[in-house]
């Protein structure tokens, strides 16, 4: 296979069932068959796991974050030791975000300008500034495999004409992206859809965007605090719009449920900072729902956390030992929960996965939901 882009997409199969695919990604740094769930490393590092311990799960490709290794350590320091993949010792493929989203969810005092956003950085207060050019010069210091396009994620609510204005500035930002990508052959840009909630902005920024060729998209704005139904409706009307043969890549998604309802309507790749977050609180994703270990009625549980399941954390430690752990704030407590969530999430997408080979995604949806407690949608 000549390779002219940095990743290829390889379309295996379609469910009958669902309409949901198969799929295989082909990058620099290894193989990932999709549907894929992506652990977050925000900094560098997906919290309290190893590089060794993420493989042993089957983790293909982690995310980091634009926003964050600019504060610190600083790009140029991760150029300086070669790039990330050098700098945290992972050689599978990595995908950074590019910072639009972080600047909103976390910096005070921002402003927008066509040109880009100013902001104050959260760590120290310095004044900074994000454009698609910077964006663009510190994702290529960083060296992932893939990189997305900077955008700004539209709050929600937010009226049609902010989110139209936003939306046409973010296909501008684009473009500008496009235009000082310095490595195309070892770096693949994904352009970002937007539109908010509506329908016609959505299929207005799907239709820019693909008219400018990436070589994937990334479906942005959603998961931001709108009721399920309404992502999904946002989903069936941007996917079918996005070219069949590139991957397709939903922010942010999420939890169990979005990740089968997301592969259904077609989606990719999706990632999601939940199951390392609610780790940390005692918070588990088990085959039978939300078990929050931290709870006293697991403090003479001597059983595993989840019995359907045959990671290390379940094979070697009871909900007693783990509840005690967390409740002493032992560290090792949130590596045990981050594990099974972790691996819970990669598990999950590797049934999905199954069951579109065997055609049958909508009986898994079924059965999955009335296990975990989620009866319906
Ligand atoms: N919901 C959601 C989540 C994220 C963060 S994805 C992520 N970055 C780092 C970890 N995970 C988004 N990022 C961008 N750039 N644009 C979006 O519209 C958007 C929407």
């Amino acid at each position: 296979m000549i390779v002219t882009a940095a990743i290829t997409y390889e379309h295996i199969k379609t469910c009958k069932q669902s309409g949901a695919r198969l799929g295989r990604i082909h990058t620099p740094h290894g193989i990932i068959e999709t549907p894929v769930f992506m652990p977050v490393g925000t900094q560098a590092t997906v919290k309290t796991m190893s590089p060794e311990e993420l493989k042993e799960m089957d983790a293909r490709i982690i995310l980091s974050n634009t926003y964050h290794l600019f504060l610190r350590p600083g790009h140029e320091l991760v150029r300086e030791a070669g790039g990330l993949h050098k700098f945290m010792n992972w050689d599978r493929a990595i995908l950074t975000d590019s910072g639009g989203f972080q600047v909103f969810s976390l910096s005070e005092m921002r402003k927008i300008t066509e040109e880009g956003v100013h902001f104050r950085s959260h760590l120290n207060g310095d004044k900074l500034f994000l454009s698609p050019e910077v964006v663009m010069e510190i994702e290529n210091a960083l060296g992932p495999d893939i990189m997305m396009a900077f955008d700004e994620c539209a709050p929600y609510p937010a009226d049609y004409d902010y989110v139209k204005k936003s939306m046409e500035r973010t296909t501008r930002w684009a473009e500008r992206c496009l235009k000082s990508h310095a490595r195309p052959h070892d770096q693949a840009l994904f352009g970002i859809v937007q539109g908010g909630m509506y329908e016609d902005l959505r299929k207005q920024s799907a239709k820019d965007l693909t008219s400018l060729d990436f070589p994937g998209y990334a479906i942005g704005g959603l998961s931001v605090g709108e009721p399920k139904h309404l992502m999904y409706e946002m989903l069936e009307c941007t996917v079918p719009l996005l070219p069949s043969d590139k991957p397709r890549y939903l922010m942010g998604v999420g939890s169990p449920d979005a990740l089968i309802e997301g592969a259904i309507r077609g989606v990719d790749m999706f990632d999601c900072v939940l199951p390392t977050r609610i780790a940390r609180n005692g918070t588990t994703m088990t085959s039978q729902g939300r078990l929050v270990v931290r709870n006293a009625q697991y403090a003479n549980d001597f059983g595993p956390l989840d019995p359907e399941c045959d990671c290390y954390t379940c094979r070697n430690y009871s909900r007693a030992y783990l509840r005690h752990l967390i409740k002493a704030d032992e560290t090792f407590g949130l590596r045990l929960t981050t594990y099974h969530n972790l691996h819970f999430l990669v598990t999950l997408m590797s049934k999905v996965r199954q069951a579109i080979m065997d055609d049958r995604l909508l009986d898994f949806r079924d059965e999955f939901f009335e296990q975990y407690g989620l009866i319906g949608n």
